[in-house]
């Protein structure tokens, strides 16, 4: 299956630590250290394309021309999860502003249930990198990007580990501008709306508290 805006990242160390990531066996300090070597990955390709502005700079040589990123960048953590992608971003963009959005995911209707917002307040001018490690139903992913719409967020991407199919489609048919940045696009939901293969929930696999 091919998706419209929809980054699939292919790389060696990926493949590698998804793997560590979905075994069942792998330990919170590993999860956690493999988790960050995939996020700078997926930062890395989520912040291509950012506009540049010209800027003279003078080495120990002589002038010549350099560049400055000519946008201010936002993060957004849809927490608990996202947080263990949000440090990735950062080494890239250390003035970047971060925002949190909290939801969890009711157990009976797999619905997302909102309890937090903190947003900065230059989300109108920024490139907004909205960050959580799984996109399962979609049902987060659709509610955080509709609630940083109606805050002014006019440019946004999606940067995800691992998506199901089904909220990829959710995403593109409720959000079509919206980028997709991803390290696997698995099989399918199984009727809990858990990833499969996927890794299981996401943030008790980070914060241990399985
Ligand atoms: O696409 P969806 O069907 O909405 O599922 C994805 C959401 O589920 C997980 O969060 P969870 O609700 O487990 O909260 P947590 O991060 O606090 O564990 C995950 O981190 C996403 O936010
Ligand atoms: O597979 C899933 C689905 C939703 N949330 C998770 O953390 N994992
Ligand atoms: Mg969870």
């Amino acid at each position: 299956m091919t998706f419209k805006n929809v980054t699939l990242v292919d790389h060696p160390v990926v493949a590698r630590d998804l793997t560590v990531l979905r075994n069942c066996e792998t330990p919170p300090p590993v999860f956690r250290s493999a988790l960050s070597r995939i996020a700078i990955i997926l930062a890395y390709n989520s912040l291509k394309g950012l506009p540049l502005k010209k800027v003279e700079v003078e080495t120990p040589i002589q002038k010549t021309d350099g560049y400055e990123i000519d946008t201010d960048v936002v993060v957004v953590s849809i927490l608990r999860a996202g947080l263990g992608l949000v440090d990735a971003v950062m080494q890239f963009i250390p003035e970047a502003k971060i925002g949190h959005l909290g939801m969890y995911r009711d157990e009976i209707t797999h619905q997302p249930v909102d309890y937090y917002s903190k947003i900065p307040e230059n989300i109108k001018q920024a490139q907004v990198l909205l960050v959580d490690p799984m996109l399962a139903t979609g049902g987060s992913a659709t509610d955080s990007i509709t609630f940083l719409k109606r805050k002014g967020a006019k440019n946004i991407r999606f940067m995800c580990l691992i998506s199901a199919p089904e909220g990829i489609k959710r995403v593109q048919d409720e959000h079509p501008d919206i980028s997709i940045i991803t390290a696997a696009i698995d099989e399918r939901l199984n009727d809990d709306a858990f990833i499969v293969p996927g890794l299981g929930d996401a943030g008790d696999r980070i914060f241990g508290t399985i």
